[in-house]
């Protein structure tokens, strides 16, 4: 398998807190992993500094053999990996379709106008949003708004997609279908690293699974493996999360 995302040694530290405390992992391309742990073990903050929102403190981060820690948000972007939000981010005021076109010209070739438009259309219908491209994003229902959200992400045409706890809050029919549409994109190839504390969705979507505590990485290998894991399950029971 070939190596898309390469972490190595990474830190960050916030004044006297290590929150990320020299964590190594791969993602290769076309995998699934889950990256979990406890409250407060350092996981956003991972997520964070591959899509460019923090500076990593030491270490290095690589996408496809290119250095991309501690570049701009924008410039990570370009490159290739897109995210979704722990909170929904959403332009409210605009329509759904409005939503993606404006992703749209925000990526690398942009896209305007009628290709734009017909695009928006495709990326609403593979996330299950197709032909409500006039509503008002304000009115969407939750799901619908994750929907959208993932759409924009998609925008990008990215080679790397970071979800960000994408499955929480949705209710069990809303999460089979949110599964379902994980499981779409990574069956066409997409690479996928996710933050999830529903242990079902992890086990249903992630081939492996990195979990984190306290800063440190103290698991990584197939999903089931991990999960069975005594120092995992006691990282989790001891913050409650059994
Ligand atoms: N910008 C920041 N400034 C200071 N401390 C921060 C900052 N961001 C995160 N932290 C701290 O770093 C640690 C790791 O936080 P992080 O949000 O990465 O954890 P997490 O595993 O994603 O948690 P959760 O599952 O609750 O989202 C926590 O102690 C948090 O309070």
């Amino acid at each position: 398998m070939t190596t898309l995302l390469d972490i190595r040694t990474l830190r960050k530290q916030f004044g006297g807190l290590t929150a990320v405390n020299e964590v190594s992992f791969t993602v290769a391309e076309g995998e699934t992993v889950a990256l979990l742990g406890p409250n407060g073990s350092g996981k956003t903050t991972v997520l964070n500094m591959i899509s460019g929102a923090l500076a990593p403190t030491s270490g290095r981060i690589t996408l496809s053999g290119q250095s991309i820690g501690g570049l701009a948000p924008n410039r990570i972007a370009h490159k290739g990996v897109a995210r979704t939000f722990q909170l929904v981010r959403i332009l409210p005021s605009l329509t759904v379709a409005e939503n993606v076109v404006a992703a749209l010209a925000f990526r690398p070739n942009h896209l305007w106008g009628r290709a734009a438009e017909e695009r928006a259309e495709e990326l609403l219908a593979e996330v299950g949003l197709g032909g409500r491209g006039g509503e008002h994003a304000n009115d969407l229902t939750y799901i619908d708004q994750k929907r959208m959200e993932l759409a924009r992400a998609l925008a990008a045409e990215p080679r790397l997609l970071l979800l960000d706890e994408w499955l929480s809050g949705l209710n069990p029919t809303e999460l089979r279908t949110g599964i379902d549409l994980i499981t779409a994109l990574s069956r066409r190839g997409m690479t996928v690293l996710l933050v999830e504390h529903i242990m079902e969705a992890v086990r249903a979507l992630c081939s492996r699974a990195v979990v984190m505590n306290v800063g440190t990485k103290i698991a990584d290998g197939p999903t089931a493996d991990v999960l069975a894991d005594p120092a995992v399950i006691s990282a989790y029971l001891g913050e409650g999360h059994a």
